[in-house]
This record gives C-alpha cells, structure tokens and sequence, in this order.
C-alpha cells in the first residue's frame, strides 16, 4: 500500500487514500505505523475516503489509536494531497472536505507554479458551550475556569472546533513543562472526552506563543485547531483582537474569526516529506 509522509508545521501524517472505509484495524495500524522508532513515525494517520457531500472525508486517527473528530494541520495537508494526485481538476484551487466532528470545510488553495503554497480552511464555529466541548463546567462560554493539577491551579478557557482544546494563559509558554502538566490536565476528570491542552503567551493583540499537549499524542510542533481555539480564547479573554498570529514551535498560522459568519478561519502551510510502501 502506497502512503505519502506529509507535514503541517511540523506536525506530521502518515496520508493514505484508496480505501472505501476506514479499516477496522484502523487503530492498530496507527499505534504500529505512527511509532517513530519501529514505525513510518508521525503524530497521526489520515485517510481519504469517499464523502456524500464533499469531495472527500478525512479521518485522522492519532498516534495513541484514538480518532479525533478534526484536525487542522491535517486538513491542510489532505487538501495538498488531494491536488498533488489529481484527485479533483487541476483546474480547481477550491475544494470541500467533510470532517467526523466538524462537518465539512470549504478550503482554499494558492497554487503557484503548479505548487500548493499555503491553504485557507473554513474551520466554522466554535463549539463554546462547557457541556458540548465537552467539560464537565455547565457555562456557556467556560472563559478562565480553575483547574488544579497536584496543588497548583490554572485558569483554562474551553473551546472546540469539532475537537476540544482547553486553553491556559501563561507567563511564559516556551518553557511550560508540557510532560509535567499535559498529561494530567488531558486526563482531569473535567474532560469526560480527554482534551488538548494549549499554553498560551500573548505578545500583542495579534500575537501568541502557543505550545501544545495534543490528546492521543502528546507535546506535537503545531495544532491548526489548537490555533484557532487559542485566538477564540483570546478574544473571550479580551486580550486579542480577531485576527492574529499563532506562533507555534514549528512556526506560524494566521487564523482569524469572523464576526460576520461566527466561523474560524485558518491559513499556513502544508508539505509533503516523502512517499514510500507499506
Ligand atoms: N494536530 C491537530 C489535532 C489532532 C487531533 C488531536 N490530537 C485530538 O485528539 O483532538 C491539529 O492540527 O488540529
């Protein structure tokens, strides 16, 4: 079976198509294929799959076996994959992927020189109501609710954009301790569903350092809905405007939220690192 190694700043995919489901084994073959050392390596596998009612649907299933209802760096990467195996026209830059837990996305591609240089997806609206998140905080939105975690307390603010993300503001992100603090607060009895956690520095009101603990894969470089929860939490906060810069250790996103549609736009990159059998 032929996959395609993809990355999303650095946020990486083992990308099959082909298949007309996803397989049963489906999460066996991730923990297998996503280890970096007797496996491909990757944070996730994605599959392309035949969609009623956009051109494909993606599933991504992280490297722990457990699948996530969205995921942005993926998204990003299927819609490259997509054009680069001439998948739809070649004449078309604009496609719809249906997702498990955020329905389906338009995208945008800016194709330069035959080359997908960046793409733009509709992430729609944020999920901001506590119990459909899900937390176990019946508040609508959850905006700095205590969380404590071995005697110390942080302030999280919830969001979902089709997966949950639970978005702390710190002094520093850079040097949070993602393996002290990650584990315990993915797992907190707060989050029947598990969850993303965010820590979050703002420079300005267009600016974040964002560091992530990723459900079902630990510390990643980047998190495209950990993004874009990371700017909803920031507006709820009042500590960022509507559009900004997202910087992740392995770079940056633009995202913005649009008042007019309520829905969560994102815009970065996506890269194919090399193809190979299985
Ligand atoms: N890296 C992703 C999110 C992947 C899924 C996540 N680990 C979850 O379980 O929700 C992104 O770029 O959004």
């Amino acid at each position: 079976m032929n996959f395609t190694k993809m990355q999303g700043l650095g946020n990486d995919f083992i990308v099959l198509s082909g298949h007309q489901k996803l397989p049963e084994n489906a999460a066996e073959l991730a923990v297998r294929y996503c280890d970096r050392h007797f496996g491909i390596g990757a944070d996730g596998m994605v599959y392309l799959l035949p969609s009623e009612q956009a051109d494909y649907m993606m599933r991504i299933i992280n490297s722990d076996g457990s699948e996530a209802e969205q995921c942005g760096n993926a998204i990003r990467c299927a819609a490259k994959y997509i054009y680069d195996h001439g998948m739809i026209n070649q004449a078309r830059t604009s496609l719809v992927i249906e997702t498990i837990g955020a329905g389906s996305q338009p995208v945008q591609l800016t194709v330069e020189n035959g080359e997908v240089t960046k793409v733009r997806v509709d992430m729609g609206a944020p999920i901001l109501n506590g119990l459909q998140v899900p937390t176990t905080v019946d508040a609508n939105p959850v905006v700095a609710h205590p969380v404590e975690v071995e005697g110390r307390e942080f302030r999280f603010t919830a969001v979902s954009m089709g997966n949950p993300h639970c978005v702390i503001f710190v002094e520093d992100a850079v040097q949070m301790d993602l393996f002290a603090w990650g584990p315990k607060l993915e797992h907190h009895e707060l989050f029947p569903r598990r969850i993303n956690v965010e820590f979050v520095t703002v420079k300005s009101r267009d600016y974040a350092d964002m560091r992530v603990w990723e459900r079902g894969a630990g510390p990643t470089l980047a998190c495209g809905t950990g993004a874009c929860a990371t700017l909803v939490a920031g507006v709820l906060n009042d500590r960022m405007d509507r559009k900004g810069t997202v910087s992740l250790k392995g770079g940056d996103l633009l995202i913005e939220w649009d008042e007019s549609d309520n829905h969560v736009y994102m815009t970065g990159p996506a890269a194919t690192v090399f193809k190979g059998t299985l």
